[in-house]
């Protein structure tokens, strides 16, 4: 007995099947892709009625030369062969002309979508890029933009063209002898059975599929990554299994997938086999009673699989559309994200030459990055805020802080106490839930996102370089910057002299990530280019690792010369930067447990004093 729970499940699984909501969704956000390029679009439109004539036309002229053949009617038969040959011709232009639209459509629309959801990561605000893992945004920007293809490739067009031919084709055929006809739809409700069932299992399949291609992608991604810590744990054996699991199951999706496609083609080949026999004995006996001429068998013989293969056909259609859809709503999930309010320059559409970069992954020095306002000194203020990451546990609650124009702040605390939070919220990357931070007195939220970046330069504890060369790096500070403010830059940050011994000088590729560089020269690389930003208030995440003297001290008197004369917020691991900061404010749990100078913190038994003996000594 099928419980009242399982019947619901089925019901719901029926209708999402047949009556998609998300169907609609997805429609709703490819519509204005494909009206933009309607003109490929109106195209393959007119194709498809062209190439439902020529399938009529074609199952004519068969039936019209062979009938001329038996009469032996030799005038008619040329006739015949011209039309044949002007049929053919038509046939080969409506096949590259279909070929031919549907890349020139297809590829738009993948473009430009595919460039819209991109730009949506780029713009995604902090905490919800956080919110997917950069393997799965991979996965969605590749493999779920080819999925698209079912809702706005031709695939979707023979969706449009299956119930019109099968219409066409009925009426023609229904005038050449409409008991034949009848014949020939008899197999119509076991072939939509059949397409419905096998339709229903592939698209759970295929859904199924794109989550596993997603972990994948998440699992492939890490490795890439971290494949620094795989080798030094030992981890290698463990990474292969998770990726032999995870292929396996895709495989076995995939496999499950052509089973049913493989079973569903030969149902459907077994129903139009028998529905062209059916056909074929009852001609033969209506040609001997002279009811039907050889000519009309013929032409029914070639059309009559059409009256079957739409509508299993259609259900494959279907499938695949279903599977679009999946990875449409994968793609509309970005795109319903907020993003930052910032406008970013139109890119070139697919025929456009890209503009010449240096950089290896294409990463564009444009105007985004080059403006370059200047703020003037800037005083920092953090009023009652609060923040939490999940709605519950606050890191931060009615916290306040006051930094001065100029002046050197240092956040000391131990672990988890809520110091790299503070930073991301000074610096607006993360919106408080209650409260305000202002800059110069004004809140934050009213600056221009663009505007607001170019008062802060960041300088993380792991330095981030693009692939490219030296130079390309430090030009993402200032793209209009000369070959003098570049090495001046440089020069201040130690790192003049280690360039210039590179094979190419500034023009040396440093690998992706800065692979090629040390550590402390990437940082160096780092601190360059916050001094070319040239912003007046300076974020620095102190790097924890302890580096050899030499190094070290070019390190600080860099970082020393990038402090003067900003306001700077840093959070100290160094015995040296705390020392010299204005004043130092030591966090725990989101809170000012301490506040003050070095020699008056020193001087009280508390967390500070405690800490002192962990911070490195240079
Ligand atoms: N993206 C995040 N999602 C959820 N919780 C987070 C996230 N980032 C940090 N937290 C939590 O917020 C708290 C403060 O973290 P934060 O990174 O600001 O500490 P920190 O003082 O900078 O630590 P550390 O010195 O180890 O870098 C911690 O309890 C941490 O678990």
């Amino acid at each position: 007995m099928i419980t009242d729970s399982r019947k619901l499940k089925f019901l719901s699984a029926v209708r999402r099947y047949v009556l998609p909501a998300d169907a609609g969704r997805a429609f709703s956000m490819l519509a204005p892709y494909m009206l933009r390029n309607w003109k490929p679009y109106g195209c393959l439109f007119f194709f498809l009625w062209i190439d439902i004539g020529l399938t009529l036309g074609f199952a004519w002229f068969y039936g019209a030369m062979t009938d001329a053949a038996i009469l032996a009617d030799m005038t008619r038969v040329r006739q015949q062969a011209a039309v044949g040959v002007g049929l053919l011709a038509a046939s080969l232009l409506t096949t590259y002309g279909q070929m031919y639209l549907e890349a020139v459509a297809l590829g738009r629309v993948k473009y430009e979508l595919q460039t819209d959801v991109y730009r949506h990561v780029l713009l995604l605000p902090a905490l919800r890029r956080m919110q997917y893992a950069a393997g799965d945004l991979l996965s969605r920007l590749t493999n779920d933009l080819h999925g698209i293809e079912g809702m706005v490739g031709r695939s979707f067009l023979e969706l449009l063209k299956l119930p019109l031919i099968y219409l066409a084709v009925f009426v023609y055929l229904c005038q050449l002898h409409w008991q034949l006809a009848l014949l020939g739809i008899a197999a119509a409700p076991a072939a939509l059975a059949l397409g419905a069932v096998f339709g229903f299992l592939l698209r759970r399949n295929s859904r199924l599929a794109s989550e596993w291609q997603g972990r994948i992608s998440v699992h492939l991604n890490e490795s890439l990554h971290g494949w620094a810590i795989i080798r030094s744990f030992s981890l290698e054996r463990r990474m292969l299994r998770i990726w032999s699991e995870q292929t396996g199951r895709l495989f076995k999706l995939e496999l499950a997938s052509s089973k049913l496609r493989g079973t569903f083609a030969a149902g459907g080949d077994a129903v139009s086999t028998l529905v062209y026999l059916a056909c074929l004995g009852i001609g033969a006996q209506w040609i001997a009673g002279g009811q039907l001429t050889v000519g009309t068998l013929l032409t029914f013989i070639s059309l009559i699989s059409h009256l079957v293969s739409p509508l299993t056909g259609l259900a494959a259609q279907w499938a695949g559309f279903q599977r679009s859809v999946a990875a449409v709503e994968r793609l509309r999930h970005i795109v319903l994200e907020p993003k930052e309010p910032i406008e970013l320059q139109e890119p070139l559409g697919p025929q456009g030459t890209p503009r010449p970069s240096k950089m290896q992954d294409g990463f564009r020095l444009t105007e985004e990055t080059a403006d370059h306002p200047s703020c003037g000194p800037a005083a920092l203020d953090a009023e009652r805020l609060s923040f939490s990451y999940d709605g519950q546990q606050y890191v931060f609650e009615n916290f306040d802080l006051h930094v001065p124009a100029g002046t050197t702040l240092a956040i000391v605390g131990r672990s988890g106490a809520g110091k790299t939070t503070l930073m991301n919220l000074l610096q607006g990357l993360y919106a408080p839930e209650a409260g305000t931070v202002r800059l110069n007195g004004r809140p934050l939220a009213a600056y221009a996102p663009t505007e607001l970046r170019c008062c802060f330069a960041y300088v993380p504890q792991d330095t981030f370089l693009f692939g490219g060369t030296v130079k390309d790096n430090l030009l993402l500070a200032r793209p209009d910057a000369s070959e003098e403010e570049l090495q001046a830059a440089a020069e201040a940050a130690n790192l003049h002299d280690v360039i210039k011994a590179l094979p190419d000088g500034y023009d040396t590729e440093i690998g992706e990530g800065g692979v090629k560089l040390s550590g402390g020269q990437r940082q160096r690389l780092a601190i360059a280019r916050a001094m070319l930003k040239n912003a007046p208030i300076l974020l620095l995440d102190e790097a924890t690792s302890a580096l050899d003297p030499q190094t070290e001290r070019e390190l600080k008197e860099a970082m020393q010369r990038l402090m003067s004369g900003r306001t700077t917020i840093l959070i100290a691991h160094r015995l040296s930067t705390v020392q010299s900061a204005d004043r130092i404010i030591v966090l725990e749990h989101g809170r000012i447990v301490q506040d003050g100078r070095h020699e008056e913190l020193i001087a009280v038994e508390g967390p500070y004093r405690q800490l002192h003996g962990t911070l490195l000594h240079s």
